[in-house]
Order: structure tokens, then C-alpha cells, then sequence
């Protein structure tokens, strides 16, 4: 019998029911789901791919249009719903994903119109992976009287997913063919970056993050699956996520961690300062003593190290900031990188640290507010989801939240691409947008495009 239990004043019930499932492939769950799901797929799995997280379907979804309270909207909700559910221990627990926009204040209309401030979603089907273990649960929430039936009905089809799974042949699927690239916004991107540049000298602020995007038109369109895979296989060393929303897929492979909540421990990290890597072994360790010395670079890191450890120091006791920063090197860019831990105080919870922290300077800038006014009105466009959380809690109030960066927003035949840079008084338009160039390519990788412009 599935798990049940009801609160009285509400006829609302949670229903749930896992199995332990051997040999199951993260991205064959999630391409099994092709036919009755598609729009309502997530997937994430955290960099050292200890953590895979699939979902099929919306058991419910949590959404709100919000700009203030947004992030005690999503808790809130989430808690009520929590408390129908059985609270017994359990192999895993029911998962809810999904993600925040960047500036809930940015109307422009954009390719982002229907993601909304906040959205999130309790899969019908969840798939989890945890140390080579893989886990599948049903999820239903409803008020149905015959919801034994339904009950019933969402067995023979997890069934038929898990047999699919088993039996898919995973390939690299050809890409398509690039026929239209454009660089959306160049001149204004390098426009904006020597006015706040300047603005910065004049000490009106520290830091502002100016982001650019381009659009890619494909001869045909992507199948959100084959991407997740090929995003897999380029990008190996970082957090892989997607979140399908009708026809649209959000998906990157990100480096940077927001922040981590496990048994009352809580974990970020500071990652910004980026410089390309070497073409040889010599060449790669020389950029990368350079990036370390690099007083343009040092200064962007700071600000992002030194927000994080003040809003630690609010949230949690024992904060525990190394003195300098070390090098993470990934594909295409090494980046200066900090890892920032303490033990949460026993009133704070995942959502306040992830309102707290978002956006770090890595993403928005010093001071957060007059940074994030800036960005609004010089980059002219809607960054949406891209550079805001993005993640995952569990029914504990654990979980993990990422920054969606190095990622894109796919739309059918679309790709739209963003990429961004911290701007301090030091840097130089040209040298930005080099730096952007180099960020844009794991997407175009995944994709197909051209990497050189
Ligand atoms: C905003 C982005 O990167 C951030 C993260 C790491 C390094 C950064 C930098 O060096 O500028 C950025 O702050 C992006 O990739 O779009
Ligand atoms: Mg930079």
C-alpha cells in the first residue's frame, strides 16, 4: 500500500510509493518521459555526480508572479504541502525543483514571458540516484475519491517508464545544423560596459555583472533529452540542470554552487574572476598563477567572498572562509574559487539563505540593490532565469540551489544563449566581451554552433 495520511480539514491527500530500481540511466528516464511529459521534465545533478535527480509529470506545481516574498511564497506553500505527506522514514524523500527569475522587477518582454517570479513543481514520477542507489516514487496529491484507481493506473505506467529506460539505447544524437546567428545587443553590451566602468570609477558603485545573450536559429528543432545528454557529455565537471516549461527547456552546466543545506550544515562558494584555458599544460598553470595575482580579478572575487561571509555570519555559527582564493579549472575557463561553510542557526532555512544570498556579486554586484537597478536599465534585456537559483529541497528542508549560468533557454528551432562578467573600475569593454565569448562556449559546444565569431 502507498504511503497516505490526510489532515482533517483538508480532503487533500499525498500519496506516495518508492521503489529501489537496479541499472537506471538519469537521461534514459528522462527521454522515456518524450511521449506523455514533455514540458513538465526536469533534471539536475550536482557536480560530483553523487546526485541525480529526474521528474516526469506534475504531481503540483508551486508558482508565484511575486517581487517581494517570492522566496517565503515557494517555503511556505511547500511546508503545507509537506505536512500532508507521511513523515516516515523513507529511502528518499519527495523532492520539490525548480527555480526563481533573476529580477523579479524586470518587465521587458522577452523569450522568458512565461516563466514566471517563482516556479517550482512535486514530479509525478521522481527519479533519484544517490551513490550508484537509484530510487523511483509516485507522486499524487489529490482530493479523488477512486484515487486508489489512479493510485493503481500510476503503477503501470512507472512500470512501462522503468522498462523504456532499461531498454533505450542512449546515443549522442547529431546535432542540428546552425543556420542563423545573432549577436543580440553587441554594440549596447559593450556601450553598457564602459558606461558602468566609468560609473564605477566615479565611485558611484563597487561592481555591476553586465550579461549579453545571443540567438541561434537550428535547421530543426532539439529534443530536450538528446541536449541534457550532449550537455552531459561536453560538460562533465559541473552541475547539470534543465527545467522544461511547455515548449521551452532551460538547461547549463554551471560551476557555481548558491548554496547547499545537509543536516544543519550549509555550504557556498564564491566564484568569480575567470581567465581562459591554456593551450598547453605550461601555458594553462602560467594563466592560471597569473589569475591568482591579477588585482583586476582579486577584487571581483572579494566582493563576492565578502557577501557570502556577511550573510553567513548572519545565518549560521562556526563560518568558515579560507584567506585566499584557489583555481577551478573546467573546460573552457579557470576561475578564482572560495568555498564558504557554517553550521545554519535553528531558525534559518534553505529559502532565507537563498533570498539572503541571491544575487551575490558574482551575478549582481556591490551594493546588491543599486547594482541590480543598473543592470535593469543598461543591459536592456531580460535575463530571466539565467544567473538566479535554481535547485532542488526535500520534504527535510535539505537540498542544493545553483546559479543558472553558462546555460540557455531553447524554444524549438531557438537557442538563446547568455553570458556575463563581473565589471570593476579596472576593466576593459574589449576584454569583457572576450570573456564572455569564452563563457558562451559550453552551450555552443552542446549545441553545434560555431564557437569562433
Ligand atoms: C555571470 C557569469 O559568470 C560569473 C561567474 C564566474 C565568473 C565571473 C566573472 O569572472 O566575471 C562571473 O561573475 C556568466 O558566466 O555568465
Ligand atoms: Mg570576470
Amino acid at each position: 500500500m502507498p504511503n497516505t495520511t490526510g489532515q482533517k480539514k483538508s480532503t487533500l491527500r499525498f500519496y506516495t510509493e518508492t521503489i529501489e530500481v537496479s541499472r537506471l540511466s538519469a537521461h534514459a528516464f528522462f527521454a522515456a518521459g518524450d511521449e506523455n511529459y514533455k514540458g513538465k521534465r526536469f533534471f539536475w545533478q550536482n557536480k560530483e555526480k553523487t546526485f541525480t535527480l529526474v521528474g516526469l509529470g506534475h504531481a503540483h506545481t508551486i508558482a508565484n508572479e511575486l517581487e517581494e516574498n517570492r522566496y517565503q511564497d515557494i517555503a511556505s506553500k511547500w511546508k503545507e504541502l509537506c505536512q500532508l505527506s507521511l513523515k516516515e522514514k523513507a529511502d528518499v524523500s519527495p523532492i520539490l525543483f525548480g527555480g526563481f527569475s533573476f529580477d523579479p522587477f524586470n518587465r521587458i518582454s522577452s523569450e522568458w514571458d512565461t516563466f514566471p517570479s517563482a516556479f517550482f513543481t512535486l514530479s509525478t514520477f521522481q527519479l533519484v540516484i544517490r551513490n550508484e542507489q537509484a530510487f523511483v516514487s509516485i507522486h499524487l496529491i489529490t482530493d479523488e475519491e477512486n484515487s486508489m484507481d489512479t493510485f493503481e493506473q500510476l503503477r503501470i505506467e512507472r512500470d512501462a517508464l522503468i522498462h523504456t529506460s532499461q531498454v533505450k539505447e542512449l546515443k549522442n544524437h547529431a546535432k542540428s545544423k546552425l543556420v542563423e546567428r545573432e549577436d543580440r545587443l553587441k554594440e549596447k553590451y559593450l556601450q553598457a560596459v564602459e558606461d558602468v566602468t566609468k560609473r564605477i570609477q566615479e565611485n558611484e558603485v563597487k561592481k555591476v555583472v553586465i550579461g549579453r545573450s545571443l540567438k541561434l536559429t537550428f535547421d530543426d528543432v532539439f529534443s530536450s533529452a538528446s541536449v541534457l545528454y550532449n550537455t552531459s557529455i561536453e560538460q562533465p565537471e559541473s552541475y547539470l540542470f534543465g527545467l522544461e516549461r511547455d515548449d521551452k527547456l532551460f538547461f547549463g552546466a554551471t560551476p557555481e554552487r548558491l548554496v547547499k543545506v545537509e543536516h544543519g550544515e550549509a555550504l557556498s562558494a564564491g566564484i568569480a574572476g575567470s581567465i581562459k584555458r591554456g593551450e598547453t599544460s605550461i601555458e594553462d598553470r602560467q594563466l592560471g598563477e597569473s589569475l591568482l595575482a591579477d588585482p583586476k580579478n582579486l577584487a571581483e572575487h572579494k566582493y563576492v567572498v565578502d557577501m557570502i561571509n556577511k550573510v553567513f555570519e548572519q545565518y549560521c555559527d562556526e563560518v568558515k572562509v579560507p584567506s585566499r582564493p584557489k583555481l577551478l579549472k573546467i573546460r573552457d575557463i579557470q576561475h578564482l574559487h572560495t568555498p564558504i561553510q557554517g553550521q545554519l542557526k535553528n531558525s534559518a532555512s534553505l529559502f532565507q539563505l537563498v533570498e539572503a544570498l541571491h544575487p551575490t556579486p558574482a551575478m549582481g554586484g556591490e551594493p546588491r540593490e543599486e547594482a541590480v537597478a543598473i543592470i535593469r536599465e543598461s543591459e536592456q534585456m531580460n535575463r530571466g532565469y539565467y544567473a538566479a537559483p535554481i535547485g532542488w529541497i526535500d520534504t527535510e528542508g535539505d537540498g542544493e540551489f545553483a546559479v543558472g549560468i553558462r546555460s540557455a533557454l531553447l524554444e524549438n528551432e531557438h537557442a538563446y544563449l547568455y553570458a556575463g562578467g563581473g565589471i570593476v573600475a579596472e576593466s576593459s569593454s574589449l576584454e569583457e566581451f572576450e570573456e564572455t565569448r569564452v563563457k558562451f562556449r559550453p552551450m555552443l559546444r552542446t549545441l553545434g554552433g560555431n564557437m569562433n565569431e
